[in-house]
């Protein structure tokens, strides 16, 4: 795994842009350039009928240019999807900065980006992700008012990762209640694979209700800092897939669950906050459905980040923000139920919700 990406090679073979399967009827997409402060990012506006693109920027190191734009193409079509099923009035957009964020990312080319962020008018609006901090969502509020997720001092609701850890609970509680008929996750075996932001607080809620979590992340630091914190275990393993666990959570990059790992899994449940855990959303979410692995759709369950940065735009309080990240138990054992009842993949009945409240709007609209 090393990003949200199908292979390069297989990338290739097809048009650039317009003839990638992620492309999807994306409105419109820009490339950002600037020799001086060596800024090379892509901005991929998907949908904007309910409402401006809104989406974080993820800064990466990717091996090549098709996998960043694939990577933004996937991540910005996800954000349609998550804010139109959690029942926001926005649209989705992404950005991925080419470089490494700890040697290659400076005040100056995050104005720049901003800047470029700034000349969409408001059709895009940024936030944080993977590579990214509040503070570096600070520096872009100096030259753009398109940007969320700053920081509570600089008036904005803060850093997003401890409402989308929350988020992600309440979908891994609602799917333990689906399968298990209970969602108590005492003594439930967790693999928490990717401790950052998201991973970690997700550990913390995982640790509280009594839940045997371990820990899997390729920075061994990071490792070694939560075990610090929680009476959790360090994955010594060769391989995390293969492991007997009830629960695995993706908490690091997408595209983990494919024909390879879905052949050894052995959980019940996966539930995680990884955008685009499933490397094809419709082969590899029926081939889990095959097996009885359910998947709680990750646009689904990681959108309590989302709902933390819409505060900011709409002014709702802390309390709104816990409120409607709570929903997500109940959202998330609808979308169960529905695909249960109508033989559908997990991942394709959320789908099919999103989609719906889209056409809707656009019928609204005259469209
Ligand atoms: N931060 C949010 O509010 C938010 C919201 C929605 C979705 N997400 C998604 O959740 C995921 C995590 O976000 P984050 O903000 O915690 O990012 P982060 O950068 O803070 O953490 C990612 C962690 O994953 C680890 N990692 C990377 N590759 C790995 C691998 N191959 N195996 C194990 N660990 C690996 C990194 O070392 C890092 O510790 C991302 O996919 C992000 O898009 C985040």
């Amino acid at each position: 795994m090393t990003s949200d990406v199908i292979s390069s090679k297989e990338l290739s073979k097809v048009d650039p842009v317009f003839g990638q399967l992620s492309f999807d009827n994306h409105e419109q997409i820009v490339f950002c350039n600037d020799k001086d402060t060596g800024l090379k990012a892509i901005i991929g506006i998907h949908n904007t009928v309910l409402g401006p693109a809104l989406g974080g920027t993820r800064m990466w190191n990717y091996n090549n240019e098709w996998e960043a734009l694939n990577d933004v193409l996937r991540l910005s079509r996800g954000m349609t999807f998550k804010s139109a099923i959690t029942g926001l009035n926005l649209g989705g957009g992404k950005a991925v900065i080419i470089g490494d964020a700890k040697t290659q990312k400076t005040p100056e080319l995050m104005r720049k980006f901003g800047e470029f962020v700034h000349s969409l008018s408001g059709r895009y609006i940024t936030a944080e992700d993977v590579g990214m901090a509040t503070e570096d969502m600070d520096t872009v509020r100096e030259v753009t008012p398109y940007v969320t997720g700053i920081s509570e001092s600089k008036g904005g609701a803060g850093n997003p990762s401890p409402i989308t850890a929350y988020g992600v609970f309440m979908g891994m509680k609602a799917a333990a209640k689906f399968k298990y008929g209970s969602d108590i996750l005492e003594d439930k075996s967790v693999f928490v694979q990717g401790i950052g932001h998201v991973g970690e607080s997700l550990v913390e809620h995982l640790m509280n209700e009594g839940a045997r979590v371990t820990i899997a992340d390729i920075n061994q630091e990071r490792l070694e800092e939560v075990r610090a914190k929680y009476d959790v275990t360090i994955y010594g393993g060769q391989d995390i897939y293969s492991e007997p666990m009830d629960i695995y959570a993706p908490c690091a990059l997408g595209a983990t669950i494919n024909d390879d790992t879905i052949n050894k899994l052995q959980a019940h449940i996966i539930a995680g906050a990884a955008n685009n855990q499933l490397a094809d959303e419709v082969k590899h979410g029926k081939m889990l459905q095959d097996k009885g692995i359910l998947y709680a759709p990750d646009f689904l369950i990681n959108a309590g980040g989302i709902i933390n940065v819409y505060a900011e735009l709409e002014n709702y309080d802390k309390q709104e923000i816990i409120r409607k990240t709570e929903n997500i138990y109940n959202t998330t054992l609808e979308i169960l139920d529905r695909a249960k009842a109508n033989n559908l993949t997990t991942n394709t009945a959320a789908l099919s919700i999103a989609k719906e409240r889209i056409e809707t709007r656009k019928r609204e609209q005259g469209k």
